[in-house]
């Protein structure tokens, strides 16, 4: 499906190996006939051993990003584009596969453990039959250690464990498979900023395995202190504004946008933005951000593509 009337921003080669998402344009039907712009023309280039951070304010349709990688989205859902995952000298075109690679090319971390773990196992024999169902070729043992889940903690059940611990647990199971990609969708959204850090250096692990790691977050905070994103994704109401390597964006973001969510930050001087992100139903087709903000520069003309280095973005800049 194409919605998007102008030419193709940027065109992501499809390699053999990470994740590339090519010009992903989700569109899911809503009441009264009308349509949510979920995702527009979104393309992401993860290589593997990289953590790409995809940030953006809540409801602006990073979830629906993961989704679509994992096959998630409802069946209503129209969906554009290209995702590939290339997963031992293969390419496994998601979209349009019949195998099924969640847990074994894809390993999810969730939001919340609870939807990975039920309450009624112990933590220990959900990994086992994690183990099982996509053929580990790990025991329960060498995946805890990987994580540093305390062996003596296996008998316990979910709830008795600090949400720490059991993202531990998310983790091990999610990596069980070695899967060429992890996506982790706010997996420290309940995490206090130690079990934050500790889970965002697990994932940094993954990524020195060999994963190409997407990391959904809000919390560009722990961005900042921890420094664990390689490369940084700031979506806008269903777009990408920019994307580029983590130190330019947050030094010297080039979009007003990722500027001032930046300068919202407390450690920043806490300036909420104005106003709120759009509906996204019914959105136009070009960046609407000017719309909330219309002093910044993006008024009076549209919004460019210009390439810096490797990183292709729309900027205020003429
Ligand atoms: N199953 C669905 N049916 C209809 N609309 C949906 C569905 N899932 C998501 N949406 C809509 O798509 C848009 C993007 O939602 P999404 O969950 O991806 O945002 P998000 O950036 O992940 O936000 P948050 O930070 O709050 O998790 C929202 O307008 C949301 O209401
Ligand atoms: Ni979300």
């Amino acid at each position: 499906m194409t919605t998007i009337a102008s030419t193709p921003l940027h065109v992501t080669p499809v390699v053999g190996t990470g994740l590339s998402i090519d010009a992903l344009t989700v569109r899911i039907p809503w009441r009264r006939g009308r349509t949510v712009h979920a995702v527009t023309d979104v393309s992401i280039r993860i290589e593997p051993g990289t953590i790409t951070a995809l940030v953006g304010e809540s409801g602006c349709g990073k979830s629906v990003v993961a989704l679509a990688a994992m096959g998630l989205l409802p069946p209503s859902a129209r969906i554009g584009g290209r995702i590939t995952v290339g997963d031992n000298g293969r390419i496994v075109d998601l979209l349009h596969t019949a195998e099924s690679f969640r847990g074994r090319t894809i390993g999810m971390v969730p939001q919340s453990p609870s939807t990975h773990f039920t309450p009624v196992h112990t933590v220990g024999a959900q990994i086992a039959e994690t183990i099982r169902a996509v053929g580990s070729p790990y025991s329960v043992s060498e995946l805890i250690r990987r994580v540093d889940f305390p062996a003596e903690a296996l008998d316990r059940y979910p709830h008795e464990l600090s949400g720490g611990m059991v993202q531990r647990a998310a983790i091990a199971a999610a990596i069980a498979a070695d899967p060429p990609v992890v996506i982790a969708d706010e997996p420290t959204a309940h995490l206090d900023q130690q079990h934050t850090d500790t889970v965002l250096a697990l994932l940094r692990g993954c990524a020195k395995r060999g994963s190409a790691v997407l990391l959904i977050t809000h919390d560009i905070g722990a961005l900042l202190r921890t420094s664990i994103a390689d490369r940084i994704a700031v979506m806008y109401a269903s777009r990408i504004m920019e994307e580029g390597p983590a130190e330019h964006v947050l030094e010297d973001p080039w979009h007003d946008y990722t500027a001032d969510l930046l300068n919202a930050l407390p450690e920043r001087g806490l300036h909420p933005i104005p106003g709120m992100p759009p509906e996204l139903t019914n959105l136009g087709d070009d960046c609407v951000y000017h719309l909330r903000r219309p002093e910044t520069q993006h008024l009076g003309g549209p919004t460019m593509l210009v390439t810096r280095e490797n990183r292709t973005v729309r900027t205020r800049r003429p």
